[in-house]
């Protein structure tokens, strides 16, 4: 049976984007509630009944908190223009190895928008 499983994060953070043109109000220093969702997808395993356990995403998650969390994301490294694109892909690459079956990571820097990166 596969099944996809999605985890929702937040981190409060600020940045800025370096390469707007000119006069762009994203240049200037602000910040967001950002909203991370994270897909698994996989087998419900018979043992289990369960894809993966909730708290292993939750465990998987902790360090990348600690590094974007109330932090100035474009000191990150990785991270010096800290769209939601970059972002997606840079949460996708701390998390792909420790996370077999990540298949979405979805970045809302507001609650209108979004970046979802499958990887690739
Ligand atoms: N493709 C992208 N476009 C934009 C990104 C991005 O990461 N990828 N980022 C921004 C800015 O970070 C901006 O702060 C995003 O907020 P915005 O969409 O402007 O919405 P706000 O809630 O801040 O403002 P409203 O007045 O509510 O529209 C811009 N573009
Ligand atoms: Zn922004």
């Amino acid at each position: 049976m596969n099944t996809r499983l999605v985890h929702e994060f937040r981190f409060e953070a600020a940045h800025r984007l370096p390469k707007v043109p000119r006069g762009h109000r994203c240049e200037r220093l602000h910040g967001h509630s950002f909203r991370v969702e994270i897909a698994i997808e996989g087998r419900v395993r018979e043992e289990t009944g369960w894809v993966i356990d909730f708290y292993d995403l939750e465990k998987a998650w902790a360090p990348l908190h600690e590094k974007l969390d109330h932090h100035y994301l474009n000191e990150v490294p990785g991270l010096e223009n800290p769209t939601s694109e970059i972002i997606a892909h840079w949460i996708w690459e701390q998390l792909t190895p420790s996370l077999p079956g990540l298949c979405r990571v979805t970045v809302f820097e507001t609650c209108e928008a979004r970046c979802e990166y499958e990887g690739g």
